[in-house]
């Protein structure tokens, strides 16, 4: 069966016990997205909102409390080791860093044959074959196989775990920080590998950062997240022109300036900084937030179709906010 969603997470909740006599923490609550064939949804907040949470659950590394995440129209929610084997060849991973994530003791070309001896059955001529092929579109020299993750930068590193994720022709790339741990011209570099890839390969990506600016020009949709709920998503254009929620503009003013005296007058308190949490009844922001008032303090908002602004009403542009029309007027 085809849907027109690779990837659609259903009000996705995740727990984690903290000992016997505290309540569980809920890194993800009610988060629901969808990914459609060939699109990047990039999926951005700060330190702690949930973000690597949801990678790993779809990766099926972290265990869900509630809700469905649905692959292909297929339900993968508690999807065994059989059928993440057999998952793994259309759904891969590009981790932060590049360094822990290659093996220093196997050539590249032996990381990269692995998962095609996992599965494809193919024979030495063949196999040499697909990874001259993968490392030449990631712009990796033909020798690159037979030398060591030692020898490389961190972005060439990049380039060979990208090669790794798409060895084997995958659906879906989740892309977990791929460019936090690279110098800015290289971020470029990658990312521009990455869009190139995408095209190329009609991949679609799962892009998780902490910088809207980042995932902005690859992304078509951006999720915004803050202490596991989404406080916006929408066309990534009109999320980082018309930030409809206080949270997406305070991540928007804290992307970091080149200029160093410019950037001390614009961070913005870091998460560790802010009061305590809020009521659990509460927006989950309202307690660092500039705009809250008693309702935002009581009851939690509703992700809904923004009321005010240039696109208001606009079916796929969502804040969760209870000032949203006051603040957009
Ligand atoms: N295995 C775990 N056990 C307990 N708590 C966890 C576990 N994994 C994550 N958490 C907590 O869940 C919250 C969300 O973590 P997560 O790594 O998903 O956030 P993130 O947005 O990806 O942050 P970062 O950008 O720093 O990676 C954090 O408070 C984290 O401490």
């Amino acid at each position: 069966m085809t849907t027109p969603h690779i990837l659609e997470l259903c009000d996705l909740s995740v727990e984690f016990r903290q000992g016997r006599r505290t309540p569980p923490f809920r890194a993800v609550d009610g988060v629901s997205l969808t990914i459609g064939q060939g699109e990047t949804v990039g999926l951005v907040g700060e330190s702690g909102s949930g973000k690597s949470t949801i990678g790993r659950v779809v990766l099926g590394l972290s265990p869900v409390h509630s809700g469905q995440v649905l692959f292909d129209g297929a339900d993968i929610t508690r999807a065994g080791a059989r059928t993440r084997r057999t998952l793994s060849s259309s759904l891969q991973v590009v981790f932060q860093d590049p360094y822990s994530s290659l093996n220093p003791a196997r050539t590249i070309g032996q990381t990269l044959a692995e998962p095609l001896l996992v599965h494809e059955k193919l024979d030495r001529r063949q196999t040499a074959a697909r990874i001259a092929a993968m490392l030449e579109r990631v712009g990796m020299p033909a020798d690159t196989a037979n030398r060591y993750p030692g020898q490389f930068s961190g972005g060439q590193r990049q380039r060979i775990a990208i090669a790794r994720a798409l060895m084997l022709s995958p659906r879906l790339v989740i892309c977990d920080e791929p460019v936090s741990a690279l110098d800015l011209s290289i971020q470029a570099q990658v990312m521009n590998l990455l869009a190139d890839l995408q095209r190329e390969l009609s991949l679609s990506y799962l892009f998780i950062a902490h910088d809207l600016p980042v995932v902005r020009h690859l992304s078509q949709r951006i999720v915004v997240l803050y202490r596991g709920q989404i406080m916006e998503s929408g066309p990534a254009a009109q999320v980082y022109a018309e930030p409809a929620h206080p949270y997406t503009r305070m991540l928007i003013a804290a992307v970091p300036e080149p200029d160093p005296a410019a950037q001390r007058g614009r961070r913005t308190p870091r998460e560790a900084d802010a009061p305590k949490p809020p009521a659990p009844t509460g927006c989950a922001f309202a307690h660092r937030c500039a705009h809250a008032v008693a309702i935002c303090h009581a009851a939690r908002p509703v992700l809904l179709p923004r009321a005010g602004g240039p696109d208001a009403g606009a079916a796929e542009h969502l804040t969760a906010c209870h000032r949203s029309a006051e603040l957009a007027a």
